[in-house]
């Protein structure tokens, strides 16, 4: 006879890939329920964007179909990503799960592109999620996600004033362009950075959030010290390009979320290779290759994808419409899709390895 526990125990050899943990283990099995020769059972993912998603569903169905007499094996798929550990000396934010920075070297290499798709191709799965734009150079999501009139509103909440962020593409958005007078130069921008950085984290609506994206200015400055002091971070990612001269850059920055005690979760390398329009089957390396990995293999840190350099995805982002909306068969949205994928499943490991 089938019953729960048979079920759960022909399960139990299960892995979770990325945890490499039972899956009985993790409690991710629940609500098992065997109706005639068909199993029923609830898994539960640790993110809504797990990358092996329908790898786990077959070795699950496997695994049950060697019981006598099961006809169907029905898996239910949910998720819950896991909270970061909190930190004594740091303030969490309520109701937000994983904040996770996306950070470069130098400006210009795409990490406004990468932090807006990643976001949007996250929420695109079923997570909540909000973006904080803090790069004082060129805080340009809020144009990337069709936002550029978009004002923030002020209430008055039990502890003060709250902001309401702007929302569009799933994203919960607050940025440096909504407060900032864009004529103002940036040497009057920077001394107003740390103030409104806590306010971007313990001043705005949030509501539940399992990812806060924060986008930050380029570089390692006063934006990466007040976000890594104040509030834990689940991880930091790196974006770079394929050129030499980068992998310098990337090192400094790797440096610095060390001494902070923030995770480097990856490198990511965009403007890998040039894809024509008109010949969509060519790659051109413009600024040569294998740079992300050369730099991945030598800072000892995975490397999580790369992203074509393609006409339409900076088309994208002046139109508002980010690649993973208006064209999420691209090459370049793929890659972004499979970028967010792998980050959501670092910060879960990491969430979890660390309990
Ligand atoms: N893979 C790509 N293919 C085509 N265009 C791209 C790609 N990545 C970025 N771009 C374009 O390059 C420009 C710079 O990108 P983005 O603003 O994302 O860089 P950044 O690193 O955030 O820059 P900054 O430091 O100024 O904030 C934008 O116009 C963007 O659309």
């Amino acid at each position: 006879m089938v019953d729960t526990h048979s079920v759960l125990d022909v399960l139990r050899p299960v892995q979770d890939p990325e945890l490499q943990k039972s899956l009985v283990e993790l409690n991710m099995i629940r609500n098992v329920k065997i109706d005639g020769g068909t199993v029923s059972f609830t898994l539960v993912l640790t993110t809504p964007a797990c990358p092996l998603r329908e790898f786990i569903v077959e070795d699950c169905q496997k695994a049950v179909k060697q019981l006598p007499d099961v006809e169907e094996v029905v898996v239910d798929v949910t998720a819950e990503t896991p909270q970061q550990q909190s930190l004594p000396d740091r303030q969490g934010i309520d109701g937000v799960k994983n904040l996770v920075a996306i950070s470069s070297g130098k400006g210009g290499v795409g990490k406004s592109t990468v932090a807006v798709n990643v976001a949007v191709a996250l929420a695109q799965t079923g997570a909540k999620v909000g973006l904080i734009d803090a790069d004082i150079y060129g805080p340009n999501t809020a144009a990337m996600l069709g936002l550029a009139d978009a004002k923030v509103m002020v209430q008055q909440g039990p502890q003060g004033e709250v902001l309401e962020p702007a929302f569009n593409h799933g994203i919960k958005l607050v940025s440096m362009a909504f407060l900032i007078d864009p004529d103002q130069p940036v040497i009057w921008r920077g001394p107003m950075l740390n103030g409104i950085i806590r306010q971007f984290l313990y001043q705005v609506n949030w509501g539940e959030l399992d990812y806060l994206i924060v986008d930050m200015p380029p570089g390692t400055g006063d934006a990466q010290l007040t976000l890594a002091q104040a509030v834990p971070m689940a991880g930091a990612i790196i974006v770079t390009t394929p050129q030499n001269v980068a992998l310098l850059d990337s090192r400094r920055g790797l440096k610095m979320f060390q001494q902070l005690g923030v995770p480097v979760l990856g490198i990511v390398e965009n403007m890998s290779y040039f894809i024509p329009p008109d010949l969509p089957d060519r790659q051109y390396d413009l600024f040569g290759s294998g740079g992300g990995e050369k730099t991945a293999q030598e800072l000892g840190i995975p490397l999580l994808g790369c992203i074509p350099l393609e006409i339409n995805l900076r088309q994208g982002g002046d139109r508002g419409l980010p690649i993973v909306v208006a064209e999420p068969e691209s090459a370049s949205a793929q890659a972004l899709i499979a970028i967010a994928k792998a980050i959501a499943a670092k910060v879960s490991v990491a969430a979890l390895s660390r309990h």
